[in-house]
């Protein structure tokens, strides 16, 4: 078993590939477990003190489906002691006004539920109205927009992978 666990829900591929690149920036299978969310149960994140949840952001400030599903089921998850970072995709031209909600959603409930969130990510470089993903002036974690600036998503991962190796302390 690999020291992380990388859950992940996707409709249209996108946070499914950013999961995946993720998990290479941080050395690979032996590092970082990677898990669709539909096939998950809440068990499996007890076999984690460091995970990485990955949610899109879909009809107009919800979660992905498959989380919508497993919203619930968090609550019978003890995530006392666990360090829990964030990442999300979404467009922040078609849905200023709700850009990443998804991933402020979750950070929300997750950190209500005893995770101690790590990996937040400044809001520089992007241009939106509204965010339930913005704390303090900053993302809960890491946002990705591959609708508008794709070819900002390899180097915001590294720079991001690079923030969370210390945070974790793997
Ligand atoms: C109908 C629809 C609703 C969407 N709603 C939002 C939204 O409220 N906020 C947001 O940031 N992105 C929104 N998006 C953009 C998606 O989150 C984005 O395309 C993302 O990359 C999809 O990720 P996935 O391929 O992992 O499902 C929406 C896209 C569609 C087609």
């Amino acid at each position: 078993m690999a020291k992380i666990g990388l859950f992940y829900g996707t409709q249209t591929g996108n946070t499914e590939t950013v999961g995946e690149s993720i998990q290479k920036e941080f050395g690979g299978e032996s590092v970082v477990d990677l898990e669709e969310i539909c096939n998950a149960a809440p068990n499996d994140f007890a076999n984690y003190d460091c995970i990485i949840v990955g949610c899109p952001t879909w009809n107009v400030g919800e979660l992905q489906s498959d989380w919508e599903g497993f919203y619930e089921d968090l609550d019978s998850i003890d995530f006392t002691g666990k360090k829990v970072a964030y990442f999300g995709s979404g467009d922040q031209v078609g849905y200023a006004d709700n850009f990443q909600d998804a991933m402020g959603i979750l950070e929300e409930k997750i950190s209500s539920l005893g995770g101690k969130t790590v990996g937040y990510w400044p809001t520089d470089g992007y241009d939106f109205d509204g965010s339930k993903a913005v704390k303090n002036g900053k993302f809960v974690g890491l946002a990705i927009d591959e609708d508008n600036q794709s070819d900002l998503t390899d180097s915001r991962i590294k720079t991001w992978v690079a923030q969370l190796k210390s945070e974790f302390g793997v």
